[in-house]
């Protein structure tokens, strides 16, 4: 089992380490890792953020382990070459077209969210985010418009196609949790949306027992702080599934929480190939500092082991190691507590150790 571990930019290689310190605690037989450049640390070393033996090494693997990539010393390079075009690339490149956010309350964090406990405590949902299509892989460019002035424009667009492979993702997910799916679009405005909507009711047809409603994106952002609780399976676009996933941190209590699976249809000896990385950034503002919380990494971890190498067990007591940690108060510093990422990621192993 090969799994490629992309650490990247900023805080990615620290939350990265955590993750390998809690899967080497596993001790899994047969598993081989091999790092990779990518982002502003590969454009520096190779003038690339996604130098091709990268994506051959990604390629070549049952799953990617991707820290962040994101460098503010190459803001003011060409598009192409930017940090974020590697991820982005990745995604594209290696068809991993459902991203897949989860968010629940951790017991005893309920406190720490700006929602009111009652309503933090409620949270449990997924995110079903489209990830190779929208406005994020249109045309785009700048033009001369009216008074000379330069003017920027990006195309959304979904196909039919695109839009039915991630609504059977969602159908399916629902299906094992709660058994509804709101599709959130802008079908008021967006021609892109009024697609997204017609297909979706479609593909519903062929999942009677779940239940399907839709909101617009400006009233679910609305309801997910007021009433989180009414989301279950929340099946989105690229653009409003990134926006809408940070939010659905916050509500959790920090986007230091929240790991994320990106998955196409190849299938490997064990599971789906996927890519795996917290959904948060490079975090340049702590970069460097051993203050950034672990947790989503280890849980990308966990995601990991679950849906491409066939290991739920495992996944399952890294899940709850990080949930019994979390319960006895250790806190990172994005929690208001004091933990470092050294401290949180001891608290995780020494949880571990306690379940068989
Ligand atoms: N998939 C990715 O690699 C990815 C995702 C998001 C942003 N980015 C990139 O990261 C860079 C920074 O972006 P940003 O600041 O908008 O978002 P960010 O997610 O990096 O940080 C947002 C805020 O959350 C905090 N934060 C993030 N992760 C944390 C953690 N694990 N523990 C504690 N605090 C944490 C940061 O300190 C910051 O204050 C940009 O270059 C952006 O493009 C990359
Ligand atoms: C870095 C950026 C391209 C990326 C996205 O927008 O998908 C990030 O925000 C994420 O959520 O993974
Ligand atoms: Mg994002």
């Amino acid at each position: 089992m090969k799994i490629a571990v992309l650490a990247g930019d900023g805080i990615g290689p620290e939350v990265t380490s955590a993750a390998l310190c809690v899967l080497d605690a596993l001790n899994l037989p047969d598993i081989e890792l091999a790092q990779g450049d990518v982002g502003g640390l590969a454009y520096h070393r190779h003038g690339h953020p996604l130098p091709p033996e990268t994506l051959e090494l990604a390629r070549s693997s049952d799953a990617i382990l991707f820290g962040a990539v994101g460098d503010p010393t190459c803001d003011n390079l060409a598009r192409d070459l930017r940090p974020e075009q590697a991820i982005l690339g990745l995604r594209s490149a290696l068809g991993l077209f459902a991203n897949l956010r989860p968010a629940a309350g951790w017991p005893g964090l309920e406190s720490l969210s700006p929602l009111r406990p009652e309503i933090a405590s409620g949270i449990d949902l997924l995110v079903v985010r489209e990830l190779t299509g929208d406005v994020y892989f249109g045309d785009k460019g700048e033009r001369i418009g009216e008074n000379c002035e330069r003017v920027g424009w990006d195309a959304m667009a979904y196909g039919e196609g695109e839009v039915r492979r991630i609504a059977h993702v969602a159908f399916r997910a629902a299906g094992s949790r709660r058994g509804k799916v709101t599709s959130v679009d802008k079908a008021n405005v967006l021609e892109t949306s009024r697609i997204w909507r017609e297909t979706v009711i479609e593909v519903a047809r062929e999942y009677p027992e779940i239940a399907l409603d839709h909101i617009y994106v400006d009233n679910a952002a609305m309801q997910m702080v007021r009433e989180p609780s009414q989301f279950d399976v929340v099946l989105t676009g690229n653009l409003f599934g990134d926006i809408l996933s940070d939010q659905a941190s916050a509500c959790v209590g920090s986007i230091g929480l929240l790991a994320s699976a990106s998955l196409g249809e190849r299938q490997t000896d064990y599971g789906t190939f996927g890519l795996y990385e917290p959904i948060h950034g490079s975090a340049p503002d702590i970069a460097g500092q051993g203050r950034a919380n672990p947790c989503a990494a280890i849980l990308s971890l966990a995601m990991l082991l679950r849906h491409s190498l066939g290991m739920e067990a495992e996944a399952g007591r890294i899940e709850q190691a990080v949930g019994q940690a979390l319960a006895k108060g250790v806190r990172g510093m994005d929690l208001g507590g004091n933990a470092d990422t050294e401290t949180m990621t001891k608290a995780v192993l020494s949880e571990l150790l306690t379940i068989s």
